[in-house]
């Protein structure tokens, strides 16, 4: 292979589709992204148009190539990596979607998943690894079978299929319906250890089996694209979730290396190596399969952290960019005993807690808007700490690999490293979820040698060393614990 081909990775987010143009050494060589649009047809629902998905990415691939100045034909394989969870049912015939994407965030199937719970909740978490939540596919796919006229009778006859994002954007690429093992881990179907889709989790969901995808490695050519597509036929060999395409961008191979991703909200995940282990309150997921084998991965999802920051900026407008929260932090020695919990949808892992509700605690007639900077910071490093407190009961974490929009934030990186008193580690290259999909995509059709020369590439950028005494850092996260407490069940007391 020529020194002038390079690798194309799709990285299909929430808000946003982005096309990444890397090369052998894995530098961005070009960028191309385009945000879509967000429907709230109903409080608590959020959809997605898949055409308007379909647009952005494909106008995100356009751009990325024509900064990188390269052709199609020098892309030697595509990877994708995509939002999770996310659920597309679209005809077989015309790949025209029956009705919009249900969003991960989604909320709409909260009781549905409450009442299946309550009689199938171990079950679920045993061949699943998932905690019951309306966040995974498998209660959407069942509302839209139950809601969108005439689709069971279609998806019983054959003619529709089921897809998260990757599937349908690997379609529409390539004409193959497949995903790989880390996209169906989180659907709530998949049986984590038999590697299947779980017969009885498809009777209780009633979902019929023929509409489901051919579950394939992360790593492997799945097909070609369409000539029309790109004037190229480029094989498409990577697929990972984007929290998992992120830990492996961050090389975290080995068993007990954690990455936490810093975005809309953060995401914490820790290789376990071969083995699947339970936690009460995180995840057991897939990272990857790869080379005929799987690797499993324990995730904390922590659902608002970045748009915390949002907030401030959006919301109640006491920042103008989230990057000024940086400066406004850094004006105390301390938070003064103010806390913000901003549970704005629940809580997340480890917590668990639909009926949690945002709260500011200590506020004072001396508290001004650095406080309030300075708690939402502080508060993303606390979430974060949770997660890895319940990941160490079951692996030991010795350092955290960050990547993600909010870590470009000196202030929040050292007060991660304090509060977790553990090293905290930020790459050369940021884009890793999409630089994950590229070295899946990549080893698939031999751009790079193996895990090993991959290793190799990931550089540190910079080392956050904790400096806070074990007595203060102790104190202030009891301080925090405190705050959450106050913070649970609170949409349970004034029933909204
Ligand atoms: N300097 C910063 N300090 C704090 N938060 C930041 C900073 N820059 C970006 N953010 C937050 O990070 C998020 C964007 O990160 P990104 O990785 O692009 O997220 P996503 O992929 O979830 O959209 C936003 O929620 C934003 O508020
Ligand atoms: O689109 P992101 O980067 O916020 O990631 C969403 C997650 O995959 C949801 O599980």
């Amino acid at each position: 292979m020529g020194e002038d081909k390079f690798i194309l990775s799709l990285d299909e987010g929430t808000t946003s589709a982005r096309a990444i143009v890397f090369d052998r050494e894995s530098n961005v060589r070009g960028i191309g992204q385009y945000e879509f649009p967000q429907h709230y047809p109903r409080p608590g629902w959020v959809e997605h148009r898949p055409d308007e998905i379909w647009e952005a990415q494909m106008r995100a691939i356009r751009t990325a190539l024509e900064r990188a100045g390269i052709g199609p034909e020098q892309i030697a394989a595509i990877g994708i990596t995509n939002q999770r969870e996310t659920t597309i049912v679209w005809d077989r015939e015309t790949g025209r979607p029956v009705y919009n994407a249900i969003v991960w965030q989604c909320r709409r199937t909260a009781e549905m998943v409450e009442e299946i719970k309550r009689e199938y909740g171990d079950v679920i978490k045993e061949k699943t690894g998932l905690v019951p939540d309306a966040y995974f596919s498998a209660s959407k796919l069942k509302w839209l079978l139950d809601n969108v006229p005439g689709l069971r009778e279609k998806a019983e006859r054959g003619e529709v299929l089921f897809g998260t994002v990757d599937t349908f954007l690997i379609y529409r690429l390539t004409g193959e319906h497949v995903t790989d093992y880390s996209n169906a881990s989180r659907t709530m179907l998949f049986n984590i250890k038999r590697l299947d889709w779980d017969d009885e989790l498809l009777e209780i969901f009633e979902i019929p089996e023929g509409i489901l995808p051919e579950v394939r490695e992360s790593s492997e050519v799945y097909g070609y694209t369409k000539r029309e597509l790109l004037g190229s036929e480029i094989p498409v060999s990577g697929d990972a979730g984007d929290q998992q395409a992120a830990l492996f961008g961050q090389a975290a191979f080995e068993a007990g290396m954690v990455k936490a991703t810093y975005g809309t909200g953060n995401f914490i995940l820790a290789n376990t190596g071969k083995t699947v282990r339970y936690s009460d309150n995180l995840l057991t997921t897939i990272a990857w399969g790869l080379n005929g084998k799987v690797t499993y991965a324990l995730e904390g999802s922590v659902f608002i952290t970045g748009a915390a920051v949002q907030w401030l900026r959006d919301g109640i407008r006491i920042i103008k960019s989230a990057g000024e929260t940086e400066e406004l932090a850094r004006k105390l020695e301390s938070n003064e005993g103010v806390y913000f919990v901003p549970a704005f949808v629940g809580l997340g892992a480890p917590y668990w807690d639909q009926f949690a509700r945002g709260l500011i605690i200590g506020i004072t007639r001396g508290t001004g808007r650095e406080h309030l900077a300075r708690a939402t910071l502080e508060a993303i490093a606390y979430l974060t700490r949770d997660v890895i407190e319940e990941m160490e009961r079951l692996v030991g974490v010795k350092e955290l690999r960050v990547d993600g929009g909010a870590t470009a934030n000196d202030f929040l990186m050292e007060f991660q490293a304090n509060i977790l008193g553990k090293p905290v580690i930020r790459p050369v290259v940021k884009e890793t979820t999409a630089l994950g999909a590229a070295y899946l995509a990549g080893l698939a059709v031999d751009y790079w040698g193996g895990m090993e020369e991959i290793r190799d590439l990931w550089k540190a950028e910079r080392i956050f060393e904790p400096k806070m005494d074990a007595e203060t850092r102790e104190r202030l996260y009891r301080g925090w614990r405190e705050a959450v407490k106050r913070a649970l069940g609170w949409a349970k007391v004034t029933g909204t």
